[in-house]
């Protein structure tokens, strides 16, 4: 099943897998996520067939979506963790994936994480400037422990992707500029607590096209021959996530291409290969359900008013992304043009402009599409709005896998002050 199947429309009506969106809703309440669960162990098992001629470990992105019934299932299937803050190192963990298949990234690791991953004994630290080193040296050493890293490098390379989620360039604030590498690696060789053993890439998410990503990993090639040249012993190589999905009519190179290229680039260096797939994984295994509150008459445009807004998926507010929108029930329903829009009170609040879609009435519900990835993680309480439950489909089940929070809990997490 590829992950478009995991949500068909059987008689005009959409399912999750074999479970009726309408059933969930009705069970649920709107608005909440929705994930197919067979849909992100096919993602799954597609990129372990496409890397199985390489010695290669899947290090799930976190970040894309940390629910823990996400994480359990990929732990399942023997996939490790790329994780970015102490929180989610706890959350790989607690979903089952052992530290020892867990790399860290970020550009701000602070003493108490590094503290942290450290005691857990996770698999690399992947660093991103020589400060960050220094620190972790003084907390390795402290401890007794040897931490092992590889540099971020920044190969200063145009991911050909969104400006605010492009990573690889000179101007970016990720990893250590590549023209500076070998002094890093020298200082790394230098300092005690360290073990230097790879090398880490990443230059930004949504890459449609592998010329970016070949470009990048020939210049981490040449790099890593001049690093042993150096004599460094580099045997990980970590290549990054960043392969794109479909949202609109995207052409997507597949991920035997993806693997082929990295393949082509590094394979002769005979490292371990890391790869960190986020979106690739998630977001086609995922969508955002909707009910429609009013269909409002505007002076020149018809509004479709929903009850997620802004708050529960911002990508198309924050990077006017675009995020396919189907009516749920399609029966006998002709097409009409909208403004679909959420109930925040920002004019931002907008999922789409001027799109068609079976016509839909008060009460009718709507799913957004490819909303897997950098959905639910992103979302906030912004107009104290309740954060959407998350739901898991698998067959003819479903769980919830995040409850809705409850007005209480969310209200009593302040405290008035006893001086006020
Ligand atoms: C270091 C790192 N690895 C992996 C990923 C995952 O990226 P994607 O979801 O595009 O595969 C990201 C996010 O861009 C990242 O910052
Ligand atoms: N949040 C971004 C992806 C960022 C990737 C993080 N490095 C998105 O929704 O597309």
């Amino acid at each position: 099943m590829t992950a478009q199947l995991s949500f068909p429309h059987v008689n005009h009506e959409m399912f999750v897998e074999n479970v009726s969106i309408a059933d969930i809703a009705a069970q649920v309440a709107t608005p909440f996520y929705c994930y197919s669960q067979t849909a992100i162990e096919t993602n799954y098992t597609n990129y372990q067939q496409a890397f199985s001629e390489q010695d290669a470990l899947i290090c799930y992105a976190v970040k894309a979506n940390s629910n823990q019934g996400v994480l359990a299932t990929l732990a399942k299937m023997g996939s490790g963790a790329d994780v970015v803050s102490m929180g989610e190192i706890r959350r790989a963990i607690a979903a089952g994936i052992p530290a020892n298949k867990i790399v860290y990234s970020g550009v701000a690791k602070t003493a108490e994480e590094i503290h942290y991953a450290l005691r857990q004994g996770i698999l690399q630290f992947n660093v991103e400037s020589e400060p960050e080193l220094e620190l972790i040296s003084e907390v390795a050493t402290a401890l007794n422990i040897t931490a092992a890293v590889a540099f971020r490098i920044n190969p200063d390379v145009c991911a050909q992707t969104h400006a605010k989620i492009s990573t690889g360039k000179a101007e970016n604030k990720f990893g250590v500029p590549i023209s500076k590498a070998r002094i890093a690696y020298n200082r790394a060789a230098e300092l005690p607590g360290i073990k230097v053993q790879g090398v880490d890439v990443h230059i930004g998410s949504q890459l449609t096209n592998l010329a970016p990503f070949e470009e990048a990993y020939q210049r981490i090639a040449t790099l890593v021959t001049d690093l042993r040249a150096d004599g460094h012993d580099i045997s990980v190589i970590d290549v990054g996530g960043g392969l794109g999905i479909t949202y609109q009519d995207e052409v997507l190179p597949s991920k035997q291409d993806y693997a082929n290229i990295v393949k082509a680039q590094l394979n002769h260096l005979g490292c371990k290969i890391i790869i960190e797939p986020g979106r690739s994984l998630l977001g086609n295994a995922g969508v955002l359900v909707s009910s429609v509150v009013f269909v409002k008459q505007g002076e020149e445009r018809e509004f479709l008013i929903l009850d997620a807004g802004m708050n529960d998926l911002i990508r198309p507010s924050m990077y006017d992304a675009y995020h396919g929108i189907v009516a749920v029930s399609q029966k006998d329903k002709s097409l009409n043009t909208y403004d679909i829009v959420g109930p925040v009170c920002e004019t931002g609040d907008t999922f789409a402009k001027s799109r068609q879609i079976h016509q839909s009435k008060a009460g009718d519900l709507v799913a957004i599409m490819s909303a897997g990835a950098y959905g639910s993680v992103m979302s906030s309480t912004y107009n104290t709005r309740m954060l959407a439950p998350e739901v898991m489909v698998k067959g003819e089940q479903f769980s919830v896998v995040r409850a809705r929070p409850n007005y209480d809990d969310v209200i009593n997490a302040d405290t008035i002050p006893q001086w006020l």
